[in-house]
């Protein structure tokens, strides 16, 4: 048995984590067969007996502190032993692939990837039994599959979008091993040196280090290389900041996900909220789609003198801006706006629509020097595309250059990011989340329901929003 790997049949390392896989447990998850679900990051860390896979893993967790992580121990795999291979445990293989029920390690694991939760089965060591209860696993944004054996199998393998090889010298590792099988679990020095002699070490030559090759990362030393640790930790980030459609269009920008950002735009989608809650919360994303926007405007180096004499190297803003709302949902973002550029000229436009596909141009005011101009495009909603792309082409038309618009936006389709960034590649989308798909009706899904209504307080009377379905 590899007693560097976890007791626990799952565990999230860290407390905050527990805490998270708990209250995130505790949630009924609504399946909706038209959404479908982000795909997780899915890590594999194998390595062999004490060589600091947990270590290492729980490093990555506490790293990663705006991503839900769950981690879960090949070891829970185990096949359970009957009476008879119980009567002679000394002489069965625990670090054997054959130890490991594999299949049913593949199916579970093949469930987390699409997304969907799952029942992992909970090992006991004192027993050798699968014990109840199991524990479920919800879907997160990154699995760690950790495990003497978890770069064993191809088809497990397959599923991994990054795989780590802990390796550790294996005096290091016998010394780990001799140390914790005496101390912690009571064994004698004898048998936990036959039990090498006889299982761990031939198959760590058989099976474990052979699956080296396989490993993207090789982690000398383990637990103690931060800089490899670090490392991970980037290009995790990088992976999951990167949505597909930023890789197809560089001028899509998606601001920087948190945990805080995830806990508004759980209370702006939930259709129960209030809607002083939904105004509170969007206006603080809001306000941090403004403030993100905002950067990506020229600006010019500048030293000052700060009132201890020093020099502070620093960069002034660009002033000539104004921003541009579409009304009625895109004036919601005029305060932000104005909260964060003193004095900024804000124009309107009215887009009306007709139907699925038809959006007119109704009313429009804009400053009359607008080409001249940067202009702060305000729309939370990007679905269709049809609006945008209306306004958009009024503001080209009055002579303001492609590059000088930045849209700012909360909440984006894949459809309209396609009409919008295929149609005009050189302006820049700012928004805080890429959603999954437009349904017929030409509404986001999973959306937020129509904004202006919720935003406005247009929606029924009695506070509910509507589910209809008519189309705009
Ligand atoms: O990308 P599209 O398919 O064109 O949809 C997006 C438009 O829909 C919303 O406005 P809506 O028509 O709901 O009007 P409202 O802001 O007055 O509520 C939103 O503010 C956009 O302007
Ligand atoms: O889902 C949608 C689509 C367009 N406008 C909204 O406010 N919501």
């Amino acid at each position: 048995m590899d007693s560097s790997a976890s007791v626990d049949a799952l565990s999230n390392g860290f407390k905050n984590h527990l805490s998270l896989y708990q209250s995130h447990n505790n949630n009924n998850v609504v399946s909706n067969p038209r959404v479908k679900p982000k795909q997780p990051f899915f890590i594999g860390v194998a390595g062999g007996t004490a060589s600091g896979k947990t270590t290492v893993c729980n490093m990555i967790i506490s790293q990663l502190r705006d991503q839900r992580v769950v981690l879960v121990n090949q070891d829970s795999f185990y096949h359970s032993l009957n009476a008879e291979k119980l009567k002679r445990v000394h002489e069965y293989n625990f670090d054997h692939p054959e130890a490991f029920d594999t299949e049913h390690m593949l199916s579970c694991m093949e469930q987390i990837k699409r997304g969907q939760a799952v029942t992992i089965p909970n090992y006991d060591f004192k027993t050798h039994q699968s014990i109840e209860p199991a524990c479920k696993v919800n879907p997160s944004d990154i699995i760690i599959l950790e495990g003497i054996l978890v770069l064993h199998d191809p088809r497990v393998r397959d599923l991994m979008n990054m795989k780590i090889f802990v390796d550790t010298d294996s005096d290091v590792r016998l010394s780990r091993r001799i140390q914790r099988d005496t101390v912690e679990r009571g064994r004698n020095i004898e048998n936990v040196l036959d039990q090498y002699a006889r299982f761990v070490k031939p198959s760590f030559e058989e099976f474990i280090l052979p699956s080296k090759k396989y490993a993207d990362i090789i982690i000398p030393r383990g637990g103690d290389n931060d800089v490899a640790i670090d490392l991970i930790v980037q290009h995790i980030h990088t992976k999951l900041g990167q949505h597909e459609l930023c890789k197809i269009y560089p001028n899509v920008v998606v601001i920087f996900s948190t945990f805080q950002i995830r806990g508004m735009h759980t209370l702006i989608r939930d259709a129960k909220t209030t809607k002083h809650d939904f105004v509170f919360y969007a206006d603080r994303l809001i306000r941090l789609v403004v403030e993100h926007g905002l950067g990506h405007l020229p600006f010019k180096e500048k030293q000052v003198i700060t009132p201890t004499g020093s020099v502070y190297s620093g960069v002034v803003f660009y002033k000539r801006l104004c921003g541009v709302s579409v009304i009625r949902s895109g004036e919601s973002m005029e305060n932000a706006l104005r909260a964060c550029v003193k004095g900024i000229k804000i124009g309107k436009i009215l887009i009306h629509g007709e139907g699925n596909n038809g959006r007119e141009l109704i009313y429009e005011k804009l400053p009359k020097d607008i080409s001249s101009r940067h202009v702060l495009f305000l729309d939370p909603v990007l679905a269709s595309g049809n609006s945008a792309i209306n306004a958009i082409s009024l503001l080209l038309s009055k002579g303001v250059p492609e590059s000088n618009i930045i849209f700012l936006n909360l909440i984006a389709a894949p459809d309209g990011i396609h009409a919008l960034c295929k149609r005009f590649p050189k302006l820049k989308l700012v928004t805080s989340e890429i959603d999954e798909s437009l349904n017929e009706d030409l509404r986001v899904i999973p959306g937020m329901g129509e904004f202006g209504d919720r935003y406005f307080g247009t929606d029924n009377e009695d506070g509910t929003i509507s589910n209809s379905t008519t189309p705009k």
